[in-house]
This record gives C-alpha cells, sequence and structure tokens, in this order.
C-alpha cells in the first residue's frame, strides 16, 4: 500500500485535472486559538466528473468549497485550474477561472440581491462579461435558462424580485445564474439542505438532469451521505472529518464497502428500507457522539475517541496518512492500514 492522493482518473491517464486542490489548508485564527478548518486536501475535478464531499458539520467542506471557488485564499498548498495555480493567474486566466466555476450557495435567499428582479440578476452576468449582446437578447436567454431550471414558463418569473419566490424556486434561479457564463465546474454547497424533502428531491432532480445533458463537473457538498449516493453514485466521494480527508473513492465503493470507521458511522446513518441491507451494515457503535475542538485536536487519529475500532498505542500515536486499500479507494486509518480492507464487493444497485 502506498501513499495517495485523491486525484482520480485524468491523472491516472496522464492529463492534467481541470481543477485540482494540492495540500491545500486554511488556519483561521479563533479565541480558543488557530485552528485548521482544512488540512493538506488534495482533491481534483474535471468537466463532468461528479465529486462529493461528505461530513458532519464543522469538518470543513465549506472552508474547502470556498478555496476551490477561489473566494478564500489557502494559507498552504495550491488550488490549480487548467493547471495554473489561481492566486498567481493574470487577469486573463483569473477571469476565465472564475467563468469556469460557479459556486451555488446553501442559503439562496442570502445570495441573490433582493433589489433584483429575476431578469435582472440573470441578465447582469450575461452582459457583463458580453456573452449576448444587448438587453433584448439577455432576455431571451434568461428566459431559456430559466426553461433550464424548470421554472416555467420563463416569462411569470423574470419581473418578480426573490422574496415572492419560494425557497426552491430560489434555489433554481441561483442555479441558472450560476449557468449563465457557460460553467465547466460547479460548486454546489449544501445546496438543498434547507428545502423541504419533496423540493429537495425535484431541485436534486433538476441538477441530476443538468450534470447529465450539460457535462458540467460538480463539487458536491452534503453532510449527508444518503444525498452523495443519490446525487454521486456514478462520481467519486470524499469523507471529510476535522478538516482531513479520511476516506476517498468511486462512490459505488465507498457507500456499499466502506473502509473508514468514520464512513462507516456514517453510512449507518442512513435510513435503510430493506432490513436485509441493514444486517449487512457493521460499523458498530460510536464510542463517543461529542465531536472534538479543532483547536484541540486528539492526537494521532482525531476520529480515535469515537472509533468503535480503536486501539491504544496505535490510533492515538500518528496522525494516519491516506493511503492507497483498494483500486481507487484510499483510507486514512492505522487499523485498516494494518489490518487491510479485504475485497469490495460492489453492488451495482439502481440509484434511489
Ligand atoms: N472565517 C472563519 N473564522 C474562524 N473559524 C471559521 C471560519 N470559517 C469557518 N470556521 C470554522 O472552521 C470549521 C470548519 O467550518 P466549515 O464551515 O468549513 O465546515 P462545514 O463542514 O462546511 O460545516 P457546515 O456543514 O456546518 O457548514 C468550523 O469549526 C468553523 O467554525
Amino acid at each position: 500500500m502506498t501513499a495517495t492522493d485523491t486525484a482520480p482518473a485524468a491523472k491516472a491517464e496522464g492529463r492534467t485535472p481541470l481543477m485540482t486542490l494540492n495540500g491545500v489548508s486554511q488556519v483561521f485564527d479563533t479565541k480558543a486559538g488557530p485552528i485548521r478548518a482544512c488540512d493538506q486536501v488534495n482533491l481534483s475535478i474535471n468537466p463532468g466528473e461528479v465529486l462529493c464531499l461528505v461530513g458532519e458539520s464543522g469538518s470543513g467542506k465549506t472552508t474547502a468549497a470556498r478555496m476551490a471557488a477561489g473566494l478564500a485564499k489557502p494559507s498552504d498548498g495550491t488550488v490549480a485550474y487548467n493547471g495554473i495555480d489561481i492566486w498567481s493567474m493574470n487577469r486573463r486566466d483569473f477571469s476565465t477561472f472564475r467563468r469556469g466555476v460557479q459556486y451555488v450557495h446553501q442559503d439562496p435567499y442570502a445570495s441573490l440581491n433582493p433589489t433584483r428582479t429575476i431578469l435582472q440578476t440573470i441578465t447582469a452576468p450575461l452582459l457583463k462579461h458580453g456573452v449576448v449582446k444587448g438587453s433584448k437578447a439577455a432576455a431571451q436567454r434568461a428566459a431559456e435558462l430559466l426553461a433550464k431550471v424548470d421554472m416555467t414558463p420563463p416569462e411569470s418569473f423574470l419581473s418578480k424580485y426573490p422574496h415572492q419566490l419560494s425557497g426552491g424556486q430560489r434555489q433554481r434561479i441561483s442555479v441558472a445564474r450560476a449557468l449563465t457564463l457557460d460553467p465547466k465546474i460547479i460548486i454546489a454547497d449544501e445546496s438543498t439542505s434547507m428545502l423541504d424533502v419533496s423540493i429537495r428531491i425535484s431541485v436534486l432532480a433538476m441538477l441530476g438532469r443538468l450534470r447529465d445533458e450539460l457535462g458540467v463537473g460538480f463539487l458536491f457538498i452534503t453532510h449527508d451521505l444518503a444525498i452523495a449516493k443519490y446525487f454521486g453514485w456514478n462520481g467519486n466521494t470524499a469523507v471529510m472529518y476535522l478538516g482531513r480527508i479520511v476516506e476517498f473513492g468511486p462512490t459505488q465503493q465507498i457507500i456499499n464497502a466502506p473502509t473508514h470507521p468514520y464512513t462507516r458511522a456514517l453510512i449507518d446513518a442512513i435510513p435503510e428500507p430493506d432490513p436485509d441491507l441493514t444486517k449487512t451494515k457493521g460499523a458498530g457503535s460510536l464510542r463517543s457522539l461529542e465531536i472534538p475542538s479543532l483547536a484541540h485536536l486528539p492526537v494521532g487519529c482525531s476520529f480515535h475517541p469515537r472509533c468503535p475500532r480503536f486501539e491504544g498505542g496505535l490510533c492515538d500515536g500518528a496522525v494516519p496518512e491516506l493511503i492507497t486499500v483498494r483500486p481507487g479507494q484510499s483510507t486514512a486509518c492505522h487499523v485498516v492500514a494494518r489490518d487491510g480492507a479485504g475485497d469490495a464487493e460492489v453492488r451495482d444497485e439502481p440509484v434511489a
């Protein structure tokens, strides 16, 4: 077994991934002292690929996403787009990056300007970046984009303000705005978590259709592995815990054959309609439900105080490295590194 990063297919094929996070860290100064919200994260995404970033609240997902979107500068490491560090790009390349990578926020109400109509919200980037010429063409394109996100008839929404729309409709507007500049990657940060279940499912279905039709890549952030399973079944999933990636691999393997005890615990938290499947899950219970503070990380593996497979002297020594345990799948766990992961038995089950 060898130390590994979490860059999937493109690197293996010798291509430069469209976007890479190379050893990216983010340190915040807080009252409790400096915290490392992201610690040496390696990820890569290509157009058409889905990468799900999963973990509990506070695991560093949004911090990683903001760095990927160029909204925050890493304390360490680099974010590269088309192989170029975004923080040393010239203006033209940085503008290409900004157009190519669009961020869809968890709370569309906070990210939509309340004083702008939907027409103004959608046409502003189209006109600013010269995607279309003239207000008539911009309005026509805005109507097409609304139809793409299933807001029909578009004409009935263009003159409305965000407060006149439902949460699901606002989220669709955020997605339509993200599509204005023909992005290569959409970063969707818990973008359905504030919606009611039935609305969430329809917004997820719409995003899934865009994923398939437009060939756009997704960095899809969620605390809910069930949603990663739904959205990212044919992509990869990285599981984050207290700022570090603890497991990475094809989503099907992560769901059906997880190796890290934390991933197993997240999977156990997914309600399972089939009792036989529930029986095959076997993480054992967590030793503690308390998530340690980033300001006082446990020594060694930071999951060890909660881990059902904890072994004194092994897990509370060094920080475990992310190592390849099966083709395409890597885990940061001393016990798995010592005992092996076993064979993955991946059921090609249909997406729920
Ligand atoms: N600007 C900041 N200053 C200080 N601490 C911060 C800042 N931004 C994030 N943090 C801290 O960094 C840690 C990771 O936060 P982050 O929002 O990235 O996690 P998350 O996994 O996205 O969680 P959630 O799902 O709750 O948004 C948290 O402890 C958070 O309080």
